[in-house]
């Protein structure tokens, strides 16, 4: 489907949408410095040809503005004439659409998804077993082992985006980049927060656990 075929009341509903999320991270200070990014697919998928919305890049996220977000094709290129500038990191959601076929990705760094990154690196993935909200992903198991891929984060975005292909577990939604922060995603805007806000909660559980254990140990 081409973008402009695209119905202007579901752009709307997408930038609409992509508005009010950006305002309640931003109401818990997930934005610092101008970090982090969002966008929500519009129309149909098709792996060779999609849209989204996306932040335009370097923008305080903490305000509301008419330049808050534009639309992307499946290459990361503008769908339409504008004067913004896409998020510097839109290719890597051009990847995870194109790899998963969800529906929205949200970026965020905090402290928490950056220590965890750096304090599992050598292991290359976060081990999470049998918290309960394990079962925001739809993992059902009793007890369930996950481990959540992390990425190296290489100052040229499109290196990064081979190893998200590489690394990315279709059970689980969402991947780390090391010491910079994680992306979400989910079949909707609803799915990738509930996905966003259960992997802040087993990172910090993670991060308290493993620290509890080495204190034990010595
Ligand atoms: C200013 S630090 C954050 C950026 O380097 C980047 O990682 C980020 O998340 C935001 O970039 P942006 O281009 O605004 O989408
Ligand atoms: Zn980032």
């Amino acid at each position: 489907m081409s973008f402009a075929a695209i119905a202007l009341e579901e752009k709307q509903r997408v930038l609409a949408e992509l508005g009010e999320v950006k305002r309640l991270l931003s109401s818990r200070g997930l934005f610092a410095g101008t970090s982090g990014n969002l966008s929500i697919r519009v129309g149909d998928f098709v792996p060779e040809s999609f849209d989204f919305a996306i932040t335009a890049s370097g923008k305080d996220k903490s305000l509301s503005t008419p330049e808050d977000f534009l639309f992307v094709d499946q290459d990361g290129k503008p769908s339409e004439a504008t004067a913004l500038k896409p998020s510097a990191e839109t290719l890597i959601h051009c990847e995870i659409y194109k790899l998963t076929g969800c529906g929205a990705i949200f970026h965020v760094h905090t402290v928490m998804n950056n220590v965890i990154s750096e304090l599992f690196w050598d292991r290359k993935s976060i081990p999470v077993d049998g918290v309960e909200l394990i079962k925001a992903f739809q993992i059902w198991e009793e007890e369930a082992h996950i481990e959540i891929p992390i990425v190296s984060n290489f100052a040229h975005i499109p290196s990064i985006v081979p190893e998200v292909t590489d690394r990315l577990d279709p059970r689980i939604p969402g991947i780390v980049l090391r010491k910079h922060g994680i992306y979400a995603w989910g079949a909707n805007a609803f799915e990738a927060k509930r996905h966003l806000e259960a992997f802040e909660f087993l990172f910090e559980y993670a991060y308290r656990w493993e620290m509890l254990q080495q204190n034990r140990r010595s």
